[in-house]
């Protein structure tokens, strides 16, 4: 039976906004406030998917949240009419109202935790969607990604899903975008390494100072334990801390791995060549470990660009290539690196430049927006066929967005109660195109 790795990007959603939220994620704070056009930011995501799906990956988008959550806004006290919740809120907890407001679920690389089905001890695959405790605006998605994960991949004889996480900073748990997992072949068990950047119980351990570690060891060993895996298949490093100092908020910010490449900046990992040691030793095949220098890529180069949140995708001729964005091919260090890298002796010999400017003002680069499934045939197959990307999805969630987007967003646009009626109103025509049911609250 064949396999292969999926990818299920995020669908910006209609209310894409730049308001500042996450602390320590550089691009975010230094963006704040610019003015957003939501109809590009889904139209560039669309594209990239599209385009990975032409180089003949599997490839599917999953659905956006409804955002405003007036569900949580009422939850916090702000009643009355859906108007009046917006303008109270607007006028007496605006830093709220915006976190309520946030498309921050297209980045799925947060959205969840999977582990294939050749690593699991029941054979299923396993998803337990990210808690997001240390942001509002994250920690409010959970539980509608839950929901459309199982709405996608439903049927229990291949799928297990999982509850996030006790939301308490000591399982901050950020998924998939602290999670790599290695293997010689997509269908044979691999070596999966959680990646984390402090350790709770153990405040003896070096911890970041400036910024938050957004994601614990006790929570990494946890989606671990749920998902069955063996103590011989998981590997836990510590990120630098350093690096988290220097804007490094997820693992995806210095370093990502496709197979048996690893692909990493010198300063991301604590232990580095003891961990590396290991990862060899449980793998069954030699790993090409890339190590970028930093005489090569300072830090300050790799956040800026995104060097390291780029895809590594295997194309059906076995060759690899690397998905980055625009960014990278700005920045000449960053450049120059990449046109160097695909003459080295390693499985990577392409690289494809994709415009995500969008998401990248808000500190989400390609592999942010795109949640891998290695998957089966049979799996596969019992997956929500309306959601996976082809010429029909492309051009119907295109027509979609052009009829329900704005091209432009301003932090005061989000109290618009007609940005409600239309977000509602697209959302309600998407659960339709892909066959997800009353994914959403406002539907039941
Ligand atoms: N994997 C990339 C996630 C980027 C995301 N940015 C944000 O939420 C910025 C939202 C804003 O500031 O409007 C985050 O930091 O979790």
């Amino acid at each position: 039976m064949k396999h292969f790795e999926a990818n299920f990007d995020g669908l910006v959603g209609p209310t894409h906004n730049y308001a500042g939220l996450s602390f320590g994620n550089v691009a975010s704070q230094s963006n704040a406030a610019l003015t957003s056009n939501p109809k590009d930011a889904a139209k560039q995501g669309l594209k990239k998917a599209k385009a990975l799906a032409d180089m003949g990956m599997v490839q599917g988008m999953l659905a956006p949240q409804e955002r405003p959550d007036l569900h949580t806004l009422r939850r916090i006290g702000f009643g009355g009419t859906d108007a009046e919740v917006l303008q109270k809120a607007a006028q007496q907890a605006p830093a709220l109202l915006q976190a309520c407001c946030s498309a921050s679920s297209m980045w799925t690389a947060n959205a969840a935790t999977v582990s294939p089905s050749a690593d699991t001890r029941d054979g299923k695959l396993h998803f337990t969607p990210a808690n997001l405790v240390d942001k509002l605006h994250r920690s409010i998605e959970p539980s509608t990604t839950g929901n459309i994960l199982k709405a996608i991949f439903a049927d229990s004889r291949h799928f297990h899903h999982h509850e996030h996480l006790p939301e308490h900073p000591s399982f901050g748990d950020e998924g998939a975008a602290n999670h790599t997992r290695l293997c010689s072949d997509y269908g044979r068990a691999g070596v999966e390494v959680f990646v984390y950047g402090r350790a709770v119980t153990r405040p003896d351990m070096p911890a970041p100072k400036k910024y938050p570690a957004r994601q614990t060891l006790e929570a990494s060993q946890a989606v671990a334990r749920l998902h069955q895996l063996e103590d011989d298949n998981t590997v836990f490093m510590q990120q630098n801390p350093d690096v988290i100092d220097q804007g490094v908020f997820h693992n995806d910010v210095i370093a990502v791995g496709n197979q048996n490449v690893l692909f990493y900046h010198q300063q991301a990992f604590l232990h580095t060549q003891e961990k590396l040691a290991e990862i060899q030793r449980k793998m069954d095949t030699d790993m090409h470990f890339i190590e970028v220098p930093t005489a090569k890529v300072g830090v300050q180069d790799a956040v800026k660009s995104y060097l390291f949140n780029t895809q590594i995708i295997t194309l059906p001729n076995g060759e690899m290539a690397i998905i980055a964005p625009t960014d990278c091919e700005e920045n000449a260090a960053v450049h120059a690196y990449l046109t160097e890298l695909v003459t080295f002796n390693t499985p990577i010999k392409k690289v494809h430049y994709f415009d995500v400017k969008q998401s990248m003002q808000n500190g989400g680069g390609p592999a942010c927006l795109r949640l891998r499934v290695a998957m089966n045939e049979a799996e596969l197959a019992a997956v929500n066929p309306n959601v996976m990307m082809n010429d029909a999805l492309f051009n119907r969630l295109n027509q979609w967005v052009d009829k329900h987007y704005r091209d432009r967003l301003t932090i005061a646009d989000l109290a618009d109660p007609q940005l409600l009626v239309e977000s509602r109103t697209a959302l309600d025509e998407l659960t339709q195109i892909m066959k997800l049911g009353s994914a959403y609250r406002f539907q039941r």
